[in-house]
């Protein structure tokens, strides 16, 4: 039990590499089987091109990257909560389907802001390039 409780307190960079390992684990896992994450990455990836295209300054950047990395990791929690849900309970219940319904309630409210912020940024340059 000290030992333990010593080995969490101690910084160690095989731990920290291990940690990004299963954090890439994660990530591979999303990006193969969860549609709504390949959906966010799909999205993020005609964004970028976008904003490269109309030449975005710094700041725009920012709320960029911001929104489309805020999204990404929203969407992940989301994805591990089902999963925790699933595990807590097979049957129909009330409480789960809240847990679940709230959760994808914060992806939405997240993935709004976003696209708020795109159409702001990027609206006016599009136009203008168009007409
Ligand atoms: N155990 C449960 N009890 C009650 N309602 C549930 C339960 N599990 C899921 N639900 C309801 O069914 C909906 C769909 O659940 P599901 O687990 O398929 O997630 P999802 O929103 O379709 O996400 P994804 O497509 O990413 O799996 C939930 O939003 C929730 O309202």
């Amino acid at each position: 039990m000290d030992t333990a409780l010593k080995d969490n307190r101690t910084f160690s960079i095989k731990r920290v590499a291990r940690s990004f390992k299963y954090a890439f684990h994660g990530l591979k896992y999303a990006a193969k089987s969860e549609k709504n994450f390949q959906i966010h990455l799909t999205t993020a990836l005609l964004v970028t091109v976008c904003a490269s295209i109309l030449n975005i300054n710094k700041m725009e950047w920012l709320f960029i990257f911001v929104s489309i990395f805020g999204v990404i990791a929203l969407e992940l929690v989301n994805s591990a909560l089902e999963r925790v849900v699933d595990l807590a309970t097979d049957e129909i219940k009330p409480l789960a389907k809240q847990a679940k319904d709230l959760a994808a309630a914060a992806v939405l409210m997240y993935a709004l802001m976003a696209a708020i912020i795109g159409v702001v940024i990027l609206g006016p340059k599009l136009l203008h390039m168009i007409y």
